[in-house]
């Protein structure tokens, strides 16, 4: 059946900043690599009304940007990937992938470009700017074969949490670049945030959005499986509850924690994590073949902004907390349900 798309409007995208850094002092040599090799690698992109911002109109084509108009190829897209270990690795070994880096901190870029240069790489672009905003309207529908998402900034204080990257209107957005049968890979150290990952993808799967959770390890509602090492697919059998499985959680297809991804480089976020014990979590949500009524989109649509409302009137009315609990949607003090590490 021929893939067909909501007119979903993307004209707002978040204007909260996920990232805390995008300039800031560059050593020299650095500075030299992103003037000298900026212009191979770096997109130019035209600016809204701030730093990192994407012109409304802005649209990036990537077969002509990979130079090969008219030659559909996979297209590997990395937010944030910061020094691109893990994107220019793949790139790499995939040498008939195009690899679209999105990234707004300015060594960072500095750094990657560097790398793309020393190791003669053809196949990877960098976008400088908030993925966010890439995501939801200068990246064609449908284009991207995988997007992946790897230790995002964690946000860790209650009043922050609202910066993280990874929300439902984010979701969305991935859900919108992802051709039919494309991979979504995260991978958190986080916990809370892990567990905030998978509430989006159930969320946005619970409503006709396209994205499916594609775990291979079940989870356990009431004590968190991926917490507890041993307690993975093998200990477990789907829908038991003998085995402290929540019987209406069918393992493998709702929630739950994905393998490590093979072509996941370990970088220095990971291994800080590690070593301050955290357990690294995976995830991974497959775009379906989903076939979009217009007013599907619609009360997709509508449903999330009921549900925005809601929770806002929380902050300001702390008493309407079952009202916005019964509408559903993510919690703005932090889903994850209280688990802790
Ligand atoms: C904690 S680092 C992780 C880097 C890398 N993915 C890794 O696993 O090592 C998060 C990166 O995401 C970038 N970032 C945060 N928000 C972003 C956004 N909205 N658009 C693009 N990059 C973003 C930051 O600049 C930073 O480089």
């Amino acid at each position: 059946m021929a893939q067909q798309h909501p007119p979903r409007s993307h004209a707002i995208p978040s204007r909260v900043r996920s990232y805390s850094r995008a300039g800031g002092r560059m050593r020299p040599a650095q500075a030299q690599a992103l003037s000298e090799l900026g212009p191979r690698y770096v997109v130019e992109v035209p600016r809204d009304d701030a730093v990192r911002t994407v012109a409304p109109g802005f649209r990036l084509e990537p077969e002509a940007l990979f130079g090969h108009a008219g030659q559909a190829r996979p297209l590997i897209v990395e937010v944030g990937p910061g020094s691109g270990e893990a994107l220019l690795a793949h790139a790499a070994s995939h040498p008939g992938a195009d690899h679209l880096a999105i990234e707004v901190w300015e060594t960072a870029i500095a750094r990657m470009v560097a790398a793309i240069a020393r190791q003669g790489l053809r196949n990877v672009r960098v976008v400088p700017a908030d993925a966010a905003q890439v995501l939801a309207r200068a990246l064609p529908v449908s284009s991207a074969s995988e997007v992946w998402v790897f230790f995002p900034d964690p946000w860790r204080k209650a009043r922050h949490r609202k910066r993280r990257l990874v929300t439902e209107g984010f979701a969305d957005s991935v859900a919108r670049v992802l051709r039919p049968g494309g991979v979504w890979r995260m991978a958190t150290d986080w916990a809370d945030y892990a567990w905030q990952m998978r509430d989006v993808v159930e969320e946005v799967s619970a409503l006709p959005a396209g994205l499916r959770p594609d775990a291979t390890l079940p989870y356990f509602r009431h004590d968190d499986a991926g917490a507890r090492p041993g307690l993975g697919a093998q200990g477990a059998v789907a829908g038991d509850p003998g085995n402290g499985m929540d019987p209406g959680s069918p393992a493998g297809v709702i929630g739950g924690w994905s393998e490590r991804f093979a072509g996941r480089v370990m970088t220095r976020f990971e291994q800080r994590g590690l070593e301050a014990g955290r357990t690294v979590r995976d995830l991974r949500a497959v775009r379906t073949e989903v076939a979009w009524e217009p007013e599907l989109g619609a009360s997709m649509l509508q449903r999330l902004e009921a549900q925005r409302a809601a929770w806002d009137a929380v902050e300001r009315e702390p008493w309407r907390l079952r009202e916005a609990d019964a509408l559903g949607g993510l919690r703005p003090d932090g889903p994850g349900r209280g688990l802790r590490e």
